[in-house]
């Protein structure tokens, strides 16, 4: 008998060599699909009828700073550089452990709630994000976001940081947790510091995610001190691979998108907060015709300001469209598989796809709503019309997060209150420093 199957439904696979299914049936068991087909004569614990839905692969949201909600709407309409130095990194030196404990939860509440079975995260106080993740049964690549500053000792003690993390939760919560190398920026840590980062990845078969070419401010001063851009910088001192998580890549050349695309470097497109931060427009529709793998984030909810990655969606394929001039640009189905598929590779999961053995990490979109009909073209609605509040139900590594609305692995208003609660004492300190 299987454990969960999905009736009804019509089946979104993302899978190139399996077509969606009008009405079909998912099987899952032990946390992996076993069978997508039109009928099944299997039977299981937990029988969901998806009627009226879409069946269709969680979101990987390959961007976050989840503990950051507690900024939501902190900062707004500030410049890159005036907003990070003058209001969140203060705020942040604020931030306790308890305070990013309730952050996260709040980010994981929201995540599950809007279809999102995986996060790639970069923050602070990690080991308590790290006990979010294994209790909310979310998957996520975490990292401790290392901010060197061109100071030596700081470097060494943030890389022993990084490292400490790495060894302790790598491979956590049944694998569900896996963790990465967390260099924040090449215009916040050296050179050299980048370079003892790739060397102790490799030597502990870590990933690495980093912010890259974000602003024309980090060009510029990349120019001044290196006489180049950070891809070439990084290029110089063998720091790609495809094991390089790079987000935002706004301000690249022809030559950089060659090199990311020639070494395989994942990239990690966030257009709401490039465009909430003024930061540009990254070519996305450039390093995709070059066959980069190109994926989908948020960033944290002070530039963004939420997590949904249907927002996500159709903010990319909006600003293709209007960036190049031509409609035709990043349709629907490509953007879907930046938010499934192409986040999947880049964090190296078995899911993306409803495909037969891979992850159970399967979202139930809700299309009986005022906004979704008629229906013509699925992904069409996916992309230009949906919002988060559609997901009815969401499951990982086959556990049911929500189910039909219902939140089952937290208590959805004791987050929200804690959430809340923290926010507020976060801020009085904050203000008290002032
Ligand atoms: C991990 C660190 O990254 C910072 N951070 C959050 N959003 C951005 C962004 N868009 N660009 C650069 N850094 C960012 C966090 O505020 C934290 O200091
Ligand atoms: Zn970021």
């Amino acid at each position: 008998m299987a454990d969960i199957i999905i009736k009804n439904g019509y089946i979104l696979t993302m899978d190139p060599s399996l077509e969606s299914i009008k009405n079909g049936v998912v099987v899952i068991e032990d946390g992996r699909i076993t069978d997508v087909c039109e009928n099944t004569e299997e039977t299981a614990d937990t029988v969901i009828d998806a009627q009226g839905s879409v069946v269709m692969p969680g979101f990987v949201n390959t961007h976050t700073h989840a503990g950051m909600t507690l900024f939501r709407g902190y900062a707004d309409d500030l410049a890159l550089s005036d907003w990070l130095e003058n209001h969140i990194w203060p705020a942040e030196a604020e931030l306790t452990a308890s305070d990013v404990y309730a952050g996260t939860r709040l980010a994981c509440l929201e995540m599950i709630k809007s279809g999102t079975i995986a996060f790639a995260d970069m923050y602070f106080f990690m080991e308590e994000v790290g006990k979010v993740v294994e209790d909310s049964g979310l998957r996520a690549a975490l990292s401790y976001g290392m901010i060197e500053l061109w100071d030596e000792e700081k470097g060494k003690a943030e890389l022993k940081k990084g490292k400490a993390f790495i060894n302790e939760w790598d491979g956590k919560a049944d694998g569900r947790i896996s963790a990465m190398y967390g260099p924040h920026a090449p215009n916040t840590c050296s050179k050299e510091f980048l370079m003892k980062v790739r060397e102790q990845a490799t030597e502990d078969n870590a990933k690495i995610h980093i912010h890259v070419l974000e602003t024309e401010a980090e060009l510029n001063q990349m120019k001044d001190q290196y006489g180049m851009c950070s891809v070439n910088m990084l290029d110089e001192i063998d720091f790609f691979g495809p094991d390089v998580l790079a987000a935002h890549c706004v301000w690249l050349s022809d030559g950089d998108m060659d090199i990311l695309r020639n070494n395989n470097v994942n990239i990690s497109h966030n257009p709401v907060s490039n465009m909430k931060l003024a930061s540009g427009i990254a070519p996305v529709t450039k390093l995709l015709d070059r066959g980069a793998n190109v994926c989908l984030g948020t960033d944290g909810c002070a530039s963004n300001n939420n997590l949904g990655m249907f927002e996500e969606m159709k903010t990319a394929a909006l600003l293709q469209k209007v960036e190049t001039m031509d409609p035709m640009a990043l349709p629907a189905r490509q953007v879907l598989e930046m938010a499934t598929v192409n986040g999947a590779k880049a964090l190296d999961l078995n899911s993306g796809m409803i495909r037969k053995d891979y992850n159970a990490d399967v979202i139930i979109v809700d299309m009986n709503k005022a906004h979704l009909n008629p229906l013509y073209d699925v992904p069409s609605h996916l992309v230009y019309s949906a919002g988060s509040s559609d997901v009815r139900t969401t499951i990982v590594n086959g556990r049911v997060l929500m189910d039909d609305y219902r939140v089952l692995c937290m208590d959805e208003q004791k987050v929200i209150d804690e959430g809340r609660d923290a926010a507020e004492k976060l801020m009085s300190r904050v203000d008290a420093k002032k």
